[in-house]
Formats: C-alpha cells, structure tokens, sequence
C-alpha cells in the first residue's frame, strides 16, 4: 500500500471525529498603547474530514487564530487538540513530531528559493529523519500527486505562482499530515488559478482524507470547497456553521451578512 493510501485508509476507520478542538483559546500582543487583544477566548471545533473556512475582515485575527493552531504563536491561555494530543502541554520535542501531521501552506508560498522543487519537498522530511532512499520516492509521490513530477529538477524563480502554491502543497503533504492549515492560500493568485489550487485542495480532502483548515477573506473559496464556516470579527468566532446540512437557517445575529450569503447559495457556486 502507497504512503498515500495508507493516510487515506487510516482516516476513513477515524469517521466523523474531532481532529482539531480549541478551547478558550486568547492571544494578545504588547503594543507601546497596551495589549491588543487579536484572539479572544475562542472554542472551535474541527471534523475529521471537513474542510472548514475561517473567513472575516482584515484584522480580525484569522491568522493569528490558525498559527495558534500548531502553536507557532504561543496562546497565552486556552487548550489546543490535534489528533487527541494536548499540544498547549507538550513539551518541545513531543511537540515538534506533533507538528510534522500538521501542514501548513501561506500566501506567499514560503519556498526556499535557492534549492530545487524537489529539495523544498524533501526538507521536511529530512528533518524528521527519512532515510534518503524513502525520502526520494516520498518526494515523487508528492510532486506526483499535485501534478508537478516534470519540475522537480528546476527552482521555484522558474514557476508560475500557481505553481509555486503547488510545491508548497506537496511540501506540506510530505509528512503524510492529517490536517493542512491553509494561510489564504490563494489571495497572490489570478482567479483561474485560484479554482485550480482550490481543486487541489479539494483533491487533497476527498483522496487522502486530509482534514483542510483554510483562512480567507474571499467568499468565492468558501462557497468553492467548504463544508463547514466559521466568521471572524475583533478576534473573536461570532457564528459557525455547516453547509452540509442543506438547510438554510437565517442567523440570529448581526453578523449574518456572511451566513446569509454563504448559505443562500448553498450547493452552487463549487469548483
Ligand atoms: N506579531 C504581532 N505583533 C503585534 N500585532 C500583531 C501581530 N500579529 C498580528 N497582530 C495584529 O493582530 C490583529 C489580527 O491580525 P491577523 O493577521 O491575525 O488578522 P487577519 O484577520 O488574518 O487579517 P489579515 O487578513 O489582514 O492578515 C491585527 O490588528 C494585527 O496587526
């Protein structure tokens, strides 16, 4: 059975479990006026399996929420679950391995720009000790899977940024993760190649079973790929919700304006 596979088979027996629950989650940041409060006490949950939007006006922490959620930004209070791990109670290196099932994918790509494709994939898994002859099929695995096997050899200066995106995807997939965190993932690119990351993404769910965790301010990803939606605003989570359910219920508050818009066109609108 493939690495690939392998992920797929495990997480169909996990069903309809949490992958990812936060609990009372707050991070503030010291400013010369006092603390700024970009997260504030947020609870969510995240379904195995789902692919669950984030989405709010610029500021509104969405950002900083899913960097606390493989604790690159240290929460000042609150608990973060992974897979069934405590990671806010790890001590470092448990948490390093913890965070190799975590993907990760941003904006602007963070590629390493002076080494080739193939080596940006298989850094992550050098530095969870692959040996190099399973790194090797590993990487190729990758690159197969987002379609980009015939550019190994050459730098991310020479791809398209859509393609870049691509690299960063199988960079994050390296690992085999269970969850891919996805930092507006595709606010640097034009809309045709904005559907097509979307599909990889979509790909990357409905394949490997890999639950997608994505950051937007654009309505047009939500309604794309999502199953679920959580809003955004002055760092705190004012409504969720899944689109799966068919059902369109008018939100209670204020903030319905995203609810509104997301569920009244629910099941059209996809990729
Ligand atoms: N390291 C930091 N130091 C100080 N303030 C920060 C830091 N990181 C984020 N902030 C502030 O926290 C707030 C939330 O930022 P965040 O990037 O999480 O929001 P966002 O919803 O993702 O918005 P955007 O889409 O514009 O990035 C912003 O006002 C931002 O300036």
């Amino acid at each position: 059975m493939s690495h690939l596979m392998e992920v797929h088979y495990i997480r169909e027996r996990k069903g309809e479990l949490l992958i990812l629950s936060l609990s009372r989650v707050s991070k503030g940041f010291k400013l010369k006026e006092g603390i700024y409060q970009a997260v504030d006490e947020v609870s969510l949950e995240v379904k195995q399996g789902s692919i669950h939007g984030i989405i709010g006006e610029s500021g509104a922490g969405k950002s900083t929420l899913l960097r606390l959620m493989n604790l690159l930004e240290q929460p000042d209070q609150g608990t973060v679950t992974v897979d069934g791990h405590n990671l806010t109670e790890m001590p470092s290196k448990a948490l390093r391995k913890a965070r190799q099932k975590i993907g990760m994918i941003f904006q602007q790509f963070n590629l390493v720009y002076n080494v080739t494709v193939e080596r940006n994939v298989s850094i992550p898994l050098e530095l969870a000790d692959v040996p190099k002859h399973e790194r090797m099929k590993r990487v190729k695995e990758c690159l197969d899977f987002v379609g980009l096997a015939d550019k190994a050899k050459q730098y991310p200066a020479q791809l398209s940024g859509g393609q870049r995106q691509r690299v960063a995807i199988a960079r994050a997939l390296a690992n085999s993760p269970g969850i891919l965190l996805c930092d507006e993932p595709t606010s640097s690119l034009d809309p045709g190649t904005t559907t097509d990351i979307l599909n990889v993404l979509k790909h990357v769910n409905s394949s490997l079973g890999v639950t997608v965790v994505i950051v937007t301010h654009e309505m047009d990803v939500v309604k794309g790929i999502c199953t679920h939606v959580s809003v955004m605003e002055k760092g705190r989570i004012v409504d969720s919700f899944s689109r799966e359910d068919g059902e369109f219920r008018p939100a209670a508050a204020s903030t319905g304006t995203y609810r509104d818009q997301i569920l009244g066109k629910a099941g059209e609108d996809h990729v």
